[in-house]
């Protein structure tokens, strides 16, 4: 049974080709053999390895193949090949082995259950829906959603940010905040500060689920004064990101500022300082040092995020 790397490709779910690293694997199936292209990515220090549920819920479900070297399920190809754009986003940026920073397989499953418009890190794996054609196509579609996903990976082994209440809404505004980062630095010519916006609504142009510049245009606070207490959703954790959302949009788009200063603080903080319980004023505290540490004392960089912190509502 011989397995070799080989490249592939497919058409994605906004209908572009990608081009996949597969692996030839020749099986015995009874007494005939079979030579299948699978959707595992042996390219990276760390193994890339995408399955179906075929729309039921167990997970991780089997890995996609094809008989030949292209792969006919559009949500599998943006979920393989943009694992691989986030894996080498956080390689080069940060020099970190990808999800746990020692190079763990990234496994990610679509066509998670029916008509589900979601996707969820269930502490061990991406899992992505297919949308249901009104309120969303297949989530993978949505190189911002999948880079949202795995930062939450990230996150749990860094912070570990307690998935209720304000350290919650941190866990979901620092995946917002990579996504859109990430968006960035693979997308230039599509970036925004929007999430899930290329799989968002088909039928409906120009919106999103969250934004990050107007948290409001979504029904989401951009302002402590609208904190959202509530104890549905974990408290609200998928609203009132929308707070630190606001915060990471002002800090990136200061005078003196860049994407690629702002992420290198956000970094930091998630390594270094934040904790399982940290709310947004330790956010504050924590990026504050991060970019003292990176750029200095009284730094225009640390002055920009306590001022955007402020501007928010956070003192
Ligand atoms: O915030 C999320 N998960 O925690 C989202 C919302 C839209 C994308 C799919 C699921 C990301
Ligand atoms: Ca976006
Ligand atoms: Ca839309
Ligand atoms: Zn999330």
């Amino acid at each position: 049974i011989r397995t070799v790397s080989v490249t592939g490709s497919g058409i994605g779910v906004l209908g572009d080709t990608k081009t996949l690293n597969l692996d030839k694997v020749t099986v015995k199936i009874r007494n005939k053999t079979e030579t299948q292209y699978q959707t595992n990515d042996l390219t990276r220090s760390a193994v890339i390895t995408t399955y179906t549920a075929n729309n039921a819920t167990r997970l991780p479900g089997s890995i996609v193949y094809s008989l030949s070297q292209i792969i006919n399920d559009p949500a599998a190809v943006d979920a393989h090949y943009y694992a691989g754009v986030v894996y080498d986003y956080y390689k080069t940026k940060f020099g970190r082995n990808g999800i746990d920073n020692g190079n763990m397989t990234i496994k990610s499953t679509v066509h998670y259950s029916r008509n589900y418009v979601n996707a969820f890190w269930n502490g061990s794996q991406m899992v992505y829906g297919d949308g249901d054609g009104v309120n969303s196509l297949a989530l993978s579609g949505g190189l911002d959603i999948i880079a949202h996903e795995m930062t939450h990976g990230v996150d749990e082994y860094e912070a570990d940010l307690i998935y209720k209440d304000q350290s919650g809404a941190l866990n979901e505004s620092f995946s917002d905040c990579f996504g859109t980062f990430i968006e960035y630095f693979a997308q230039k010519n599509k970036f925004d500060w929007e999430m899930g916006e290329d799989v968002w609504t088909p039928k409906i142009a120009n919106d999103a689920l969250r934004s990050l510049q107007d948290p409001t245009k979504y029904g989401d606070p951009a302002h402590m004064n609208d904190y959202n207490y509530t104890t549905s959703d974990n408290g609200g954790v998928h609203t009132n990101c929308g707070i630190p959302n606001k915060a990471c949009y002002l800090i990136a788009t200061s005078s003196g500022m860049t994407i690629e200063k702002t992420e290198q603080i956000y970094y930091r903080a998630l390594v270094n300082y934040l904790t399982q319980s940290s709310d947004f004023k330790a956010a504050k505290e924590a990026l504050i040092q991060s970019a003292v540490d990176l750029y200095g004392v009284n730094s225009v960089e640390a002055n920009a995020v306590k001022a955007a912190f402020e501007a928010v509502g956070i003192y």
